[in-house]
C-alpha cells in the first residue's frame, strides 16, 4: 500500500531467494531434529490485555519457516508499512479509497477507549443500549406479538454479511442460548429457504429481523415482503407489523418506506463493512439468542485482540505472524487455498463465514493504485468441522498433489462433557494427531516394515504420507464470547495484514456487481423466449431450456 506491487519490495525479492535456495532444505522432520527449542520459539501464547479473561495458545511450528524466513517475513510487513496502514484504519482514515470510507468495524467494540474522529462513533453506544433494551425485553417475555403472546421465533433475514456473522456466532455459541427461543437465518433467494422456514413459524409469536446495510438488497428485500405478505395474511392490521418486524440498516429512508417505523430501526454506519458487521445492530440476533451481555463479551474480546494487534510487537503479534505464514505459502509456495479446521462442531460454521471475510476482502488483482498484481493475492478458504473431514476430505490432504496450508482450532475444555468427556478426549487425540500425520507422514521404510516383505510395491508406494505438509494449531481453554470474538478478530487483522502487503483493498467489493446488473436484465426477459436479446449462445440456449420446461 506504499504504492508499490508487493513483489517490487525487496524483502519479497529475498524471500524469492530464500525459497528458491532452501525450499528443499525445509524439512519438518529435520527442522524439528535440528532444534529442541522450535516448539517455544514458534509458538505464543496470547493473554488479552485487559477486559475478559483470553487466552489461547498458537503453535505455528510445524511451518516451512526458520527463524531467518520470519525475520524476513516481517521485514516485508515493515517494508509495506502494515504498521502505518495499520493506525489509519485505528485513528479513521479512509482507507477504503475506492468508496472513500473509513473502516472502522474495530470502532463498534471500542467502548469508548479510543477517540476516532469519524460522524456516527459517537452514537455507538447509544445502538448498543437500545440492542440491550431490545434483547432484554423479547427474552424476558415483556415485548408481545399482536395478540399479547410473547416472542419464541426470531427469523434473521439477509444475506452476506448480514446472515453469515450472525448464523456463525449464535452457532459458536449455542452452549449460551436461550433455548425456547428458536432463531432461522433466511438468506437464499430460493423460496424454499424462507417457505421452510415458515412453514414452522408462528406469526403470533415470530419476530422478523431484516437485516441490510444497504436495504436495496434483491434477496433481502424480496424476502422481507414476502415475510411481510405471510405475516398479514393471518394478522390482517398493517399496525401489527410493528410488534413483529425490525430492521438494521445504514438506509433509514428505504427501511421506513417499507413500512418499519424507525424506532424500530437499528442504526449502524458506513463505516461498517458488510462482512465486519456482527458487532454492530447487525448482531441483534446475536444478542437475541445469547443475551446482551454475552454479546458484549463478545465485543470485549475481540476490542481486546484489536489492543493486541494495535500494540504487540511485529514478533508477537498473532495476526501478523498468520498473516506472513499464509503469504509464505501464497506467494512462494503457490498454494492456492487455506484451509480451517475447527475441531469444535460449534464452530461447523467458521469457515464459511471466513469465506466472506477472506475471499471478498482479498479476492482482488489490481492494486488501490490500479496496477494489476503479478503475484497471488488472497487464498481459497475452505473447510468442516473435524472430525468429519477426515472421513471426507483429508485424503487429498495428507496424500493429494496439493499442498493446503491449514488451521486447526480447538477448545481443551468442552461444553458437552458426556461419558466424562469420552468424546471430547477422543476429538483431541485427532485435533493432536492430524497436524502431526501431515507433518511427519511415513516413510516407505515404515511401510515396508508394517507390510512384511511380500508386500507388492504398489500397496508400499500407496501407503506412503510424503508428510512436510504445514499448519497452524490454536487451542484455548474454552469456546466462551470472549474467546470468539478473539478469534475473529485475530483471523479480521490476519486479513487485513496480508491486503496491505499485497496493495489491494481489501474493503470494497466490486466483483459482486456485475451478475447482479446481469440478473436483473435477465428477470426482464424471462416471459417470452422472443424477449431473451443479447446474449451468447449459451446462455439464449440455457434460457430457452427453461422456458420450455417450466410449470410455472
Ligand atoms: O447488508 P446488505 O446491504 O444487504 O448486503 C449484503 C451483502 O451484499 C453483497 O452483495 C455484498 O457482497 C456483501 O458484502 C454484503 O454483506
Amino acid at each position: 500500500m506504499s504504492g508499490k506491487l508487493a513483489s517490487e519490495y525487496s524483502a519479497w525479492q529475498k524471500l524469492q531467494q530464500i525459497y528458491d535456495s532452501e525450499k528443499t532444505k525445509l524439512v519438518l522432520k529435520d527442522l524439528f531434529a535440528q532444534d529442541p527449542q522450535r516448539f517455544s520459539k514458534f509458538s505464543r501464547e496470547y493473554k488479552s490485555p485487559d477486559g475478559p479473561d483470553v487466552s489461547f495458545l498458537l503453535d505455528f511450528s510445524k511451518n516451512l519457516i526458520t527463524e531467518p524466513i520470519l525475520d524476513t517475513l516481517l521485514d516485508l510487513v515493515r517494508e509495506a508499512q502494515v504498521e502505518t496502514f495499520r493506525d489509519k484504519m485505528f485513528s479513521g482514515e479512509h482507507i477504503n479509497t475506492s468508496e472513500d470510507r473509513a473502516v472502522l468495524h474495530i470502532a463498534l467494540r471500542n467502548f469508548n477507549e479510543w477517540k476516532i474522529p469519524e460522524g456516527g462513533v459517537d452514537e455507538v453506544s447509544g445502538v448498543l443500549n437500545h440492542i440491550k433494551e431490545f434483547s432484554e425485553q423479547v427474552r424476558s417475555g415483556a415485548w408481545k406479538g399482536y395478540t399479547g403472546k410473547p416472542i419464541n421465533t426470531i427469523v434473521n433475514i439477509g444475506i452476506g454479511g448480514s446472515d453469515l456473522g450472525p448464523v456463525m456466532v449464535t452457532e459458536a455459541l449455542k452452549a449460551y442460548s436461550k433455548r425456547d427461543l428458536t432463531a432461522h437465518f433466511v438468506s437464499n433467494i430460493d423460496g424454499t429457504h424462507l417457505a421452510e422456514t415458515l412453514r414452522i413459524s408462528d406469526p403470533e409469536t415470530t419476530l422478523f429481523i431484516i437485516a441490510s446495510k444497504t436495504f436495496t438488497t434483491q434477496e433481502t428485500i424480496t424476502n422481507a415482503e414476502s415475510a411481510r405478505d405471510w405475516f398479514l395474511a393471518t394478522a390482517k392490521d398493517k399496525a401489527h407489523v410493528a410488534k413483529h418486524f425490525v430492521a438494521l440498516s445504514t438506509n433509514t429512508k428505504a427501511v421506513t418506506a417499507f413500512g418499519i417505523s424507525e424506532a424500530n430501526m437499528f442504526q449502524f454506519w458506513d463505516w461498517v463493512g458488510g462482512r465486519y458487521s456482527l458487532w454492530s445492530a447487525i448482531g441483534l440476533s446475536i444478542a437475541l439468542v445469547i443475551g446482551y451481555d454475552n454479546f458484549e463479551q463478545l465485543l470485549k474480546g475481540a476490542h481486546a485482540m484489536d489492543k493486541h494487534f494495535r500494540t504487540a510487537p511485529l514478533e508477537q503479534n498473532l495476526p501478523v505472524l498468520l498473516a506472513v505464514i499464509g503469504i509464505w505459502y501464497n506467494d512462494f509456495y503457490g498454494a492456492q487455498t487455506h484451509a480451517l479446521l475447527p475441531y469444535d462442531q460449534y464452530l461447523h460454521k467458521f469457515a464459511d463465514y471466513f469465506q466472506q471475510g477472506d475471499m471478498e476482502s482479498n479476492g482482488k488483482s489490481v492494486t488501490k493504485g490500479g496496477q494489476r498484481v503479478d503475484y497471488q493475492t488472497g487464498p481459497i478458504i475452505w473447510g468442516a468441522a473435524g472430525t468429519n473431514g477426515q472421513h471426507s476430505f483429508y485424503q487429498l490432504v495428507h496424500q493429494g498433489t496439493k499442498l493446503i496450508p491449514a488451521d486447526f482450532l480447538a477448545p481443551a475444555t468442552t461444553h458437552n462433557p458426556i461419558a466424562h468427556s469420552k468424546h471430547h478426549r477422543i476429538l483431541l487425540s485427532n485435533f493432536f494427531a492430524q497436524p502431526e500425520a501431515l507433518a511427519f507422514g511415513k516413510t516407505e521404510e515404515e511401510v515396508r516394515q508394517e507390510l512384511g516383505p511380500n508386500a507388492s510395491e504398489p500397496l508400499v508406494k500407496s501407503k506412503v504420507f510424503p508428510g512436510n505438509r504445514p499448519s497452524n494449531s490454536i487451542l484455548f481453554p474454552v469456546l466462551d464470547p470472549a474467546t470468539l470474538g478473539a478469534l475473529i478478530a485475530l483471523y479480521e487483522h490476519k486479513i487485513f495484514t496480508q491486503g496491505v502487503v499485497w496493495g489491494i483493498n481489501s474493503f470494497d467489493q466490486m466483483g459482486v456487481e456485475l451478475g447482479k446488473v446481469l440478473a436483473k436484465n435477465i428477470l426482464s426477459q424471462l416471459e417470452k423466449p422472443e424477449d431473451v436479446k443479447n446474449h451468447d449462445s449459451s446462455t439464449t440456449g440455457l434460457i430457452h431450456y427453461y422456458q420450455k420446461h417450466r410449470k410455472e
